[in-house]
């Protein structure tokens, strides 16, 4: 596959692809970089980032040994720490951790085939310094954070629980005398458990604990610990640590345990921002909302809507020009076997996949720019957004989260075979977003919370109270009824919320019918929660749907038409998919008829075909490089079947032409002498 000069061709059925692709791949880019400049900046930064050899394993990751896999982390993480801290400041300075730390994290992923032990050091101990700490302790940690002197982790789970953070068990208890904490895990149960790093990588970690001054206990706080000597990394006298082993994924995160034998540390090591304990072991509250200690995880659900989408584009775009390249089969006796993307169940497989990870990064950027309106509230002492914001923060988490794992899943279903292997990258992008679904809040509880929020708004509408934003839809939609059935992308917003709100409305009967009952309201809301679930998931998919489709508006105001045109088709393509997996919420909900539904289903396989010929390019205008992509199915030149062969070629079995265990087992057992 390569011409007389050395340069690769591209595989001829991409090229063809990409020849008949009927808009430029370039402007769909910068739609989804923000603007030009972002992408601009974002390829100068991978330029000068991704061309080091380091990158380059002589022995693919997946076959090294556990310790080895971790060295291995940890030297790259090593590099790519220095990287970042000499080179990308350049980028702007401390800036380089605000608007462009989704390019750092594209770029890390070049880096790490898995996850970086340092990960939770960046993403959630210098976020906790930041949100958790007063000014006056920010200005003694943030440095040395940043400067990796002091590396750290966020250790809030234990072994018996983690959802559940009031029932944690890890004690903090204030002594006046020494004016120090004193930090200590009664209980096996209450041993530290899963923080990113943990294991062997970091000499602090926040943990999180219940904090007992003057008898008394004020529930659970943070506090800054160093866990290993700075110059021999040697665990600290009074502290147990190790690391959790083997995983689905996250195999490169030395995820850890930790407990502590009545362990000291000095009083300012408490994070001070929300609450103080001053030096007699007086408490002071200073948070008026009462949960301002767990900003730090809803940050980080911020953060992962983004994530799961980035992912979410990394496996379609392997999987699209795969089904670009491999033929298999044929339409008609004695016809070309056909590129698998042909096939329209392939095309219904895949193009979801493309609009949904469009779908959630313009929800994620949204909820980002709601986020920032909410911190800077929260800084003029405003926290009356706090509450919706969580509502709406946890259920896109939990939404985005599973949607992007099930559809990662089911890219690696359309690669077949191929898709099994790991150096298609597809079982490492599904290990990592799979867990998503249950770190920083598992999907069943986000709802739940969600749930609560929404029921409580249901009875602010009954009683005529005003509405915030994402719940006004419920005082249209609040007298019985369907909702009129309209078969527009507006129509199918609208039905969406009235869906949504029909649900809300069921649940509230069920729960009213059952204390009617005489059962507590506990017990009540206990025994609706499976509804309570599906009616958060059902506002959760209205609100994406709603945004996605404004927002794809907005963004392509001034695009070409043919820009314009496909972005049109997708998000027109996200909302039929999703009234035809919820048809029977539309049946009971709306007005929809039958005849309704069997033109959605034509409209929606219409599209299909209408985005079949621009597939490869609304993927190639992810621009996920290839070192990032880190695929022999996805590269972009399609070279595909040579890619797997080289990857074969490296697996240490093939290192010798016969393995000792001929010689050890299967040669006496041949011979009957075993
Ligand atoms: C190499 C580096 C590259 C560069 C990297 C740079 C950047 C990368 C950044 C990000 C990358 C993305 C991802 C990677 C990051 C990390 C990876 C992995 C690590 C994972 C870490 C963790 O998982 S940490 C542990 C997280 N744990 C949880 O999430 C626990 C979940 N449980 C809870 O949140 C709560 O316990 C609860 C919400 C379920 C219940 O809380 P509880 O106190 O019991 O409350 P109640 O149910 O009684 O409710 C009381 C009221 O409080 C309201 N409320 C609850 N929570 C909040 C909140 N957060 N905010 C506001 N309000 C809240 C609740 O609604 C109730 O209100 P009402 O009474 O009015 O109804
Ligand atoms: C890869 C990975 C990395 C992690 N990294 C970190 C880290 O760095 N730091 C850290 O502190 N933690 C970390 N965690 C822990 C993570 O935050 C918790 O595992 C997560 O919050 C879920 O809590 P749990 O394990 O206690 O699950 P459980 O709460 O025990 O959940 C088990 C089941 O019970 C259900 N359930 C629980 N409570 C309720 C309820 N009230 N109503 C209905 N159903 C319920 C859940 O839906 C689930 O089906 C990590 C976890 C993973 C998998």
């Amino acid at each position: 596959m390569s011409d007389n000069k050395g340069v690769r061709r591209v595989n001829e059925d991409l090229a063809r692809e990409r020849a008949n692709c009927s808009f430029d791949v370039r402007e769909i880019t910068f739609l989804l970089d923000g603007g030009e400049n972002n992408t601009i900046t974002r390829k100068k930064i991978e330029d000068f980032t991704l061309t080091d050899e380091l990158l380059s394993d002589k022995v693919p990751d997946e076959c090294l040994s556990p310790k080895e896999k971790y060295e291995n982390a940890v030297r790259k993480s090593c590099l790519f720490g220095k990287l970042v801290k000499d080179k990308l400041l350049e980028f702007g300075g401390l800036e380089t951790f605000g608007p462009n730390s989704f390019v750092l994290r594209r770029i890390a992923d070049a880096f790490f085939k898995e996850i970086s032990p340092l990960l939770l050091h960046l993403g959630m101990f210098v976020p906790t310094i930041l949100g958790q700490c007063t000014a006056e302790q920010q200005s003694e940690w943030l440095p040395r954070a940043l400067s990796m002197q002091v590396i750290g982790t966020y250790a809030q789970t234990e072994l018996g629980h983690g959802t559940f953070i009031r029932g944690l068990e890890t004690t903090a208890t204030y002594d006046p005398e020494t004016e120090e904490f004193v930090l200590h895990s009664p209980t096996l149960s209450s041993f530290k458990w899963w923080a990113g790093g943990l294991g062997k990588t970091v000499n602090h970690c926040i943990v999180v604990a219940q904090l007992h001054t003057k008898g008394q206990c004020h529930g659970t706080h943070p506090f800054i610990v160093q866990i290993r000597d700075l110059e021999t990394h040697q665990p600290l006298p009074g502290i147990k640590v190790g690391e959790i082993g083997p995983k689905l994924g996250f195999n490169t995160a030395d995820n850890g345990f930790l407990g502590f034998d009545k362990y000291r540390i000095p009083r300012m090591n408490m994070m001070m921002k929300n609450a103080q304990i001053l030096k007699d072991g007086t408490y002071v509250k200073l948070d008026r909302h009462g949960k301002m200690t767990y900003g730090t995880m809803v940050f980080i659900r911020v953060m992962v809507v983004n994530e799961v989408a980035f992912n979410l584009a990394k496996a379609a775009t392997i999987a699209v020009r795969y089904s670009a390249v491999r033929r298999q089969s044929e339409k008609k006796p004695g016809e070309p076997e056909p590129q698998i993307l042909d096939y329209v169940t392939q095309q219904h497989k895949l193009f979801i996949c493309i609009a949904t990870a469009h779908a959630l990064q313009l929800t994620s950027d949204w909820l980002w720019r709601t986020f920032s309106g909410v911190v800077t509230d929260i800084k003029h002492g405003k926290t009356d957004s706090l509450p919706e914001f969580h509502a709406l923060s946890s259920c896109l988490k939990a939404i985005s989260t599973s949607d992007a794992a099930l559809l990662i899943e089911q890219c690696r279903h359309s690669c077949g075979g191929h898709g099994y292997m790991m150096s298609s990258n597809l079982p490492l992008i599904y290990s990592f977003v799979t867990a998503t679904r249950t770190y920083e809040g598992d999907y069943t509880v986000l709802l739940l919370q969600t749930a609560r929020f929404l029921i409580k708004a249901w009875e602010q509408a009954e009683a005529g109270k005003p509405l915030t934003p994402t719940v006004s839809y419920l005082t249209k939609y609040f007298k019985d009824g369907r909702v009129p059935w309209d078969s527009t992308s507006e129509g199918i917003v609208n039905a969406a919320y009235g869906v949504a709100a029909g649900k809300i409305s069921a649940c509230v009967k069920s729960i009213r019918n059952r204390v009617k009952t005489g059962l507590s309201y506990e017990d009540a809301w206990d025994l609706t929660t499976v509804q309570l679930v599906a009616a958060a998931e059902a506002h959760c998919r209205a609100v994406i749907c709603d945004v996605y489709r404004s927002e794809a508006v907005r963004l392509t105001e001034k695009s070409s038409p043919n820009v314009r045109a496909v972005m049109r088709q997708l998000t027109t393509l996200y909302l039929h998919y999703w009234a035809l997996e919820r048809i029977g919420d539309l049946l009971r909900y709306s007005a929809v008829s039958e005849e309704d539904v069997v033109a959605l289903q034509q409209k929606y396989e219409e599209l299909l075909a209408l985005i079949r010929p621009d597939a490869v390019g609304l993927v190639d205008a992810f621009d996920i490089r290839d070192e990032i992509l880190n695929s022999t199915l996805g590269a972009y030149d399609g070279r595909v079947y040579e890619r797997l062969m080289e990857e074969a070629l490296k697996s240490p079995l093939n290192a010798e032409p016969v393995n000792r265990s001929f010689h050890m087992y299967l040669k006496p057992l041949m011979q009957g002498k075993l």
